[in-house]
C-alpha cells in the first residue's frame, strides 16, 4: 500500500506553503520528510491526513483518495502535542484506540504492552500534566501506534527526548516498520535520518529540492569529505584547487572536496610534511547536503 502525492499545492491566502509536491512513498518504508522551518512538512502531512485539502492535486493511500473512513488505518504524532492534560494515561489512550476501532480491553492490553516497552508501567494511572515533557511525548507517541497503524505519520518525534529515549522510540520505529507499516517522519536531526531511512525528500518554500534513496543522493551530490589527524600545519590546504571547504576540528581538519581525484591531490600535498595519524576519504553527510540544497544547519 503506497502513499502517492501528486501535484500537491496548498495555498493560504496568496502564500503557497507547499508547491506541486509530487511524491511516491512505497509500502513498508522509512521515509524522510525533511526542510527547513516553514518549508511545508507539516501542512503535507495534514492533507495526507485530511485535516486540510490541497488546493490542488491529490494524495491516495493504497489507490484511494485518503479521507475520514481510512483514517484508522493511520496514526499521526502531532509537532504541536495534543492530549488533555488532566486525564489519566490509560484512560486517555483507551479512549483514543476506541476512536479507532479498538476495544477497550484490546487498547488496556496494548497500553500495557507499551509502557513495559518504554520502561514506564506506572504511569498508566498518572494524569499527563504530572509527567515531564519527554514523558508526555512517549505517552503521545503510544497513542499514534496503539491501533497499529499501516501508515504512521511522525512530526518531529524526537524532539525533547534524552538520548536513552532516542534509543527506545526507534527501536519501537523499527519494530513498527518490522510488523508491515509504512512510516514517514520529520526530523531536524540529520543524523537521526541517516540512521533510520532509505529514502527521503528535502523540501524548500514548499517544494522539494532533493528526492530518492539516501544512497543515491550522497552520491550524486559528488562532493566528499576528508578527515585529516596529523601533527604538522594543514592550513595550506585551504588554497588547494578543488578544496571547497577547510574547517579546523579537535584533531586536525575536516575538509570538503569537489571530487573523490581531488583526494589524492590532498594527500600528495601532505605527504612527507610530518606524521599523518588519519587520512579518510568519507561519504558527504546528510547534513552537508542540506546545508547546501536548504541553505541551512541543524547542527
Ligand atoms: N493555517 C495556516 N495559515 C497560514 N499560513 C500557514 C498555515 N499553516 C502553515 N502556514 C504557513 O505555511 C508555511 C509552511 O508551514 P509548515 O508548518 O508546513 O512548515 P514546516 O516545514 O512544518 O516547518 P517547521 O519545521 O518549522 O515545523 C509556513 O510559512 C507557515 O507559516
Amino acid at each position: 500500500m503506497a502513499l502517492k502525492i501528486h501535484n500537491a499545492t496548498k495555498q493560504f491566502g496568496h502564500f503557497t506553503a507547499v508547491d506541486g509536491l509530487s511524491l511516491a512513498i512505497e509500502e513498508n518504508d522509512m521515509f524522510g520528510f525533511l526542510g527547513s522551518n516553514g518549508a511545508g512538512k507539516t501542512t503535507t502531512f495534514r492533507m495526507i491526513l485530511g485535516l486540510i485539502d490541497p488546493t490542488s492535486g491529490s494524495i491516495e493511500w493504497d489507490g484511494k483518495p485518503i479521507d475520514y473512513s481510512t483514517s484508522s488505518h493511520i496514526g499521526y504524532l502531532p509537532e504541536e502535542r495534543g492530549l488533555y492534560p488532566k486525564m489519566k494515561v490509560k484512560d486517555q489512550i483507551v479512549y483514543l484506540g476506541r476512536l479507532r476501532g479498538m476495544t477497550k480491553h484490546e487498547a488496556s492490553v496494548q497500553l500495557t504492552r507499551w509502557l513495559d516497552r518504554f520502561k514506564v508501567p506506572e504511569y498508566a494511572d498518572k494524569k499527563v500534566e504530572e509527567l515531564s515533557k519527554g514523558n508526555q511525548q512517549k505517552i503521545q507517541f503510544i497513542a499514534s501506534v496503539i491501533h497499529k497503524p499501516q501508515l504512521l505519520i511522525l512530526d518531529e518525534p524526537f524532539s525533547g527526548l534524552d538520548p536513552v529515549n532516542v534509543e527506545l522510540l526507534k527501536e519501537a520505529v523499527h519494530e513498527i516498520k518490522d510488523q508491515g507499516s509504512t512510516i514517514v517522519f520529520s526530523s531536524h536531526r540529520m543524523e537521526h535520518v541517516e540512521e533510520l531511512c532509505q529514502n527521503l525528500c528535502i523540501m524548500q518554500k514548499g517544494r522539494p529540492v532533493v528526492q530518492g534513496g539516501l544512497k543515491n543522493i550522497k552520491r550524486d551530490f559528488g562532493k566528499k569529505n576528508i578527515s585529516i589527524h596529523a601533527d604538522f600545519d594543514l592550513s595550506g590546504l585551504k588554497e588547494l584547487d578543488g578544496v571547497l571547504k577547510w574547517k579546523q576540528t579537535a584533531e586536525g581538519v575536516r575538509l570538503q572536496v569537489d571530487r573523490e581525484e581531488t583526494a589524492e591531490k590532498v594527500l600528495q600535498n601532505i605527504y612527507g610534511k610530518g606524521f599523518i595519524r588519519k587520512f579518510e576519504l568519507e561519504e558527504p553527510s546528510l547534513n552537508d547536503i542540506f546545508i547546501e540544497k536548504a541553505g541551512a544547519s541543524y547542527e
